[in-house]
C-alpha cells in the first residue's frame, strides 16, 4: 500500500510523491547529485548531513544495497529524493532493497516527483530550503517550514558527525576496485609512513587507499587540537571531508595552523577548504555546488584533464588566496578553484574525491603524491 509524501521547498513549490522510505518530516537544503551510480556512498556520505539529496538519475535501487558499498556507518543526510525507485534490484552483490534500506535507517525519500522540474529550479534560483514530509500534507503548513529550515551557512555540522574516538584504520580498498595506471597495491601491513587522518566526516574509501599504500592511519575526531596531532609523531596529516559551512569550523582551522609547519598536509573537499583558510584565504557558497561523478578538472601543472567525483557546495574563494598558495587544479565548468598546494610548505589540496567511491579513478596518483610529500 503507497504511502503519500509530499516535498515543499521555500519558495513556495510544493511537490507531491509516494513515499520509499521510513515515515516522518526533515527539513534540510534541498541539492541534487548528477551520478548515474553510487546511491549507496552517497546516503552514506557524512558530508551530506543536513541536506535533502535530489538523484537526477531516474532509476534508482536498481542494484539493491550490499554491505560493501559504504563510506561511513549510517545514512546522514536529512532526505532523498529519486524519480523512480527500482521494484526489483538485479545484482548479484545486492543483499536488500534500497527501500528496505532507507526504512531500516529512518531515512525520509519520496518517489515519483517531477526531479527534473525541481533540479531546474535549484539551477535557476540556487540551492533552496525544503521539508519532505509523510505526516504533514498540508501545502501552506510545509512551505512555512521550510522557510523556517536554517540553511547551512555558519554551521558547524561536523560535531554531529565525527566520531567520538580515535581509532586505528585496518581496512583496504574492496576488491572491487580496479587497479589504476600506477595500482593500487594492498596493503602488506603498516610498514609505510605514519598518517594521522583528521575526521571530520571522513568517507571511508579515504583511509582504505591510504592503508593500501602502506600507511599506518590514525583517525582522529575532528576536534583534536594541534598538541593531540603531534603526540602521534605522525609522517603526515590528512585533512578529510565534512559537512556545511567551513567558515565556523575555527577549532579545526586553528590546529591546521598549528601543524602545517611541521608536517606535510593533504586535504579533501571540506579539508581543503580548511586549510586554504588556515592559510588566510576566505570561502564562499556556491550557487547549486558541484555534486556527481563527472566533473572535469584540469591540472594546471600539465594541462591533464581529470574526470572527477565531487559533492560541494563552498569553494575557495580565488580573490582571497594568499601569494602562499598556487591553485593547481581548475573546474572546467565554472573556473572555481579545484585545488591548491603551498608555494614553500609540504601542504596541498584538492577540492574534489580523488578516493572517488563513487566515481571515476583518475585522481588516485593524488595518495601517491601525498607520500611522495612525506617522503621529502
Ligand atoms: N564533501 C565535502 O567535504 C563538502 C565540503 C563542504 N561541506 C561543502 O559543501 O563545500
Amino acid at each position: 500500500m503507497s504511502k503519500p509524501a509530499k516535498l515543499a521547498l521555500e519558495d513556495g513549490a510544493v511537490f507531491t510523491g509516494v513515499s520509499i522510505g521510513a515515515d516522518g518530516e526533515v527539513d534540510g537544503e534541498v541539492c541534487f547529485n548528477t551520478s548515474m551510480t553510487g546511491y549507496q556512498e552517497i546516503l552514506t556520505d557524512p558530508s551530506y548531513r543536513g541536506q535533502i539529496v535530489t538523484m537526477t538519475y531516474p532509476q534508482i535501487g536498481n542494484y539493491g544495497v550490499n554491505d560493501g558499498d559504504l563510506e561511513s556507518e549510517r545514512p546522514h543526510l536529512a532526505g532523498f529524493i529519486v524519480r523512480e525507485h527500482s521494484r526489483t534490484d538485479s545484482n548479484f552483490r545486492s543483499e536488500g532493497s534500497l527501500s528496505d534500506y532507507l526504512k531500516e535507517w529512518g531515512v525520509v525519500a519520496i518517489e515519483s516527483i517531477d526531479t527534473r522540474a525541481l533540479v531546474r529550479r535549484i539551477r535557476s534560483q540556487g540551492a533552496l530550503r525544503g521539508v519532505l514530509s509523510t505526516v504533514d500534507l498540508d501545502d501552506a503548513s510545509l512551505v512555512a517550514k521550510a522557510k523556517a529550515s536554517p540553511g547551512l551557512v555558519g554551521r558547524d555540522l561536523v560535531r554531529e558527525v565525527m566520531p567520538e574516538m580515535a581509532c586505528e584504520w585496518q581496512e583496504s580498498c574492496s576488491d572491487w576496485t580496479h587497479l589504476n595506471a600506477e595500482g593500487i597495491r594492498k596493503s602488506t601491513g603498516t610498514s609505510g609512513p605514519h598518517v594521522v587522518a583528521l575526521d571530520y566526516g571522513m568517507k571511508w574509501n579515504i583511509p582504505r587507499h591510504l592503508y593500501d599504500q602502506g600507511c599506518q592511519v590514525t583517525v582522529l575526531p575532528g576536534t583534536a587540537t594541534a598538541e593531540d596531532v603531534l603526540a602521534q609523531n605522525p609522517d603526515g596529516v590528512f585533512l578529510s571531508n565534512g559537512p556545511g559551512d567551513p567558515e565556523p569550523l575555527e577549532y579545526a582551522i586553528k590546529t591546521i595552523q598549528g601543524v602545517m609547519k611541521q608536517k606535510p598536509v593533504f586535504g579533501i573537499c571540506l579539508g581543503h577548504q580548511l586549510l586554504s583558510l588556515a592559510c588566510g584565504a576566505k570561502t564562499f557558497k556556491l550557487k547549486f555546488g558541484h555534486r556527481g561523478a563527472n566533473h572535469p578538472v584540469q591540472r594546471l601543472s600539465d594541462g591533464l584533464v581529470e574526470i572527477t567525483s565531487q559533492n560541494h557546495g563552498f569553494a575557495v574563494e580565488e580573490a582571497s588566496l594568499p601569494a602562499a598558495l598556487e591553485v593547481t587544479h581548475r573546474s572546467l565548468n565554472d573556473n572555481t578553484i579545484e585545488g591548491v598546494r603551498h608555494r614553500e610548505l609540504p601542504l596541498f589540496s584538492v577540492q574534489y574525491h580523488p578516493e572517488a567511491s563513487a566515481g571515476p579513478h583518475d585522481s588516485h596518483y593524488l595518495f601517491q603524491d601525498f607520500l611522495k610529500a612525506i617522503a621529502k
